[in-house]
């Protein structure tokens, strides 16, 4: 690896404030409400309705004037009835009642409905047995969620099944977002072999493709180009090359490292990526690269399963959710307290594949970088500075949650 890659080790946090400093919003594009799942609002929503646009009632029962029930067991005859999808306009006359039903517009002169299990229903009256029957009680008003005109999603709102059927029930069809980036996937290693390969001695089966597509599908990123190059200078600096056509992001695992066949890093300065940092004082992940050029992000992840997990959640992850307009860029991150002790004594920060449970947070058996097992189990990841390198148990440790 030439010199100039040979920067200094940066500290977990300074990697990731470069990361901040160096992701900008992709452009955003309009898209059906439906389809835009997983995507960033790019402008703030008005509501163009009110909801509800109409007085509706919220339960199955009779709409009457609140203030005829004087006492209780007073007798209403029924003038009418208001069902669902009811387009009409309908009047109640004091002293009558209506039959409605869920959902159904209130008649005008109407202030209340009473539920039908406080009635009885005899001979074309209904006996309110409710009292006093309060002003507006079952009746949903107008504009009583949002009124027409004002923000219903700000901008940046991160758009959820819920966000979706919100903004469908005031008839919006199409919203601005961030794109989501186009990923190229580099995959190096003249060990791999693909599935259904005999595995002969020597070679390993590739997994760190499909476990970083599966990553990626979890936050709705599915527009993916894979190459796949062999542990030669020039087979990488090509399949670099043809990744940065097209997509936004580029991926590389493996080959990262010092190595004779380690050539991600010299490849990337062949096709003048600008490295941003390059080494990560943590464990496992240490020769995370971090490089760009012309506003495209390049990660070369260490090739070792675990590290190239840990690496993609704490810094491609982030990126990713920065340049689609995510403010919740990072993994939640709460203090939990340790169910078992744990200690190193190692000159990095440490990542530990962890199970919240009950509470409390496990470190999991197994925390080599070569190892997936523990991360097949987890449900977090608990970060340990070099500061906090003996945990007792009980002792308060920072969690990251892992998206499920
Ligand atoms: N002399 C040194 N050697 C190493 C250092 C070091 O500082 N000095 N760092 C070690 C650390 S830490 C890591 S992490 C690894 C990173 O190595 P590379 O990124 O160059 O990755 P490879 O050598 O290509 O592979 C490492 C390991 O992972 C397996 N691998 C690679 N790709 C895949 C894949 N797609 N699917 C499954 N497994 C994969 C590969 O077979 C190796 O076992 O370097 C250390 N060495
Ligand atoms: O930093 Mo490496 O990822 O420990 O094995």
């Amino acid at each position: 690896m030439s010199a100039s890659l040979l920067t200094n080790m940066v500290t977990v946090n300074e990697a990731k404030q470069k990361i901040i400093a160096n992701t900008l919003f992709l452009p955003t594009e309009r898209r059906q409400l439906r389809d835009a799942l997983g995507q960033v609002l790019a402008e703030d929503i008005l509501s163009p309705i009110s909801l509800p646009s109409f007085r509706q009632s919220s339960m199955d029962g009779y709409a009457i004037v609140h203030s005829d029930i004087t006492f209780g067991g007073i007798a209403l005859p029924i003038a009418g009835e208001s069902k669902a999808g009811q387009t009409g306009i309908q009047t109640l006359a004091p002293g009558t009642a209506f039959r409605i039903f869920t959902g159904a517009p209130v008649p005008d002169g109407a202030t209340a409905v009473v539920m039908q299990e406080h009635t009885i229903l005899e001979n074309g009256h209904v006996t309110i047995q409710e009292f006093p029957v309060n002003e507006g009680k079952n009746v949903r008003n107008i504009g009583q969620q949002i009124q027409a005109g004002v923000v219903a999603l700000p901008k940046g709102t991160y758009i959820t099944p819920g966000s979706i059927g919100f903004l469908q029930g005031m008839g919006v069809e199409n919203v601005s977002v961030y794109r989501k980036p186009k990923i190229g996937l580099l995959v190096t290693g003249d060990e791999l072999l693909k599935t259904g390969e005999p595995l002969v001695h020597g070679k390993i089966y590739e997994s760190n493709s499909a476990m970083l597509i599966a990553a990626l599908k979890q936050e709705h990123i599915t527009d993916i180009e894979v190459r796949y190059a062999a542990d030669d200078l020039d087979s990488t600096i090509a399949a670099l090359t043809e990744l940065s056509v097209d997509n936004d992001v580029i991926l590389a695992t493996g080959g990262v490292s010092v190595g004779d066949y380690d050539f991600v890093g010299v490849a990337l300065q062949s096709i003048q990526a600008e490295t941003v940092f390059y080494k990560v004082r943590q464990k496992p992940g240490k020769p995370l690269l971090f490089a760009k050029k012309r506003g495209k992000l390049f990660f070369a992840l260490p090739g070792n399963p675990a590290s190239s997990l840990v690496c993609y959640y704490e810094y491609v992850l982030p990126a990713l959710r920065l340049i689609t307009g995510r403010r919740d860029a990072f993994l939640k991150t709460l203090k939990l307290p340790a169910k078992y002790a744990y200690s190193f004594n190692g000159e990095r920060d440490e990542f530990l594949k962890a199970l919240v449970e009950g509470g409390a947070v496990i470190p999991l058996d197994g925390q080599e970088s070569f190892a997936l097992r523990s991360f097949a189990l987890a449900n977090a990841i608990i970060y340990l500075p070099m500061t906090q390198n003996v945990v007792a148990e009980g002792d308060l440790v920072e969690v990251h949650l892992l998206p499920f």
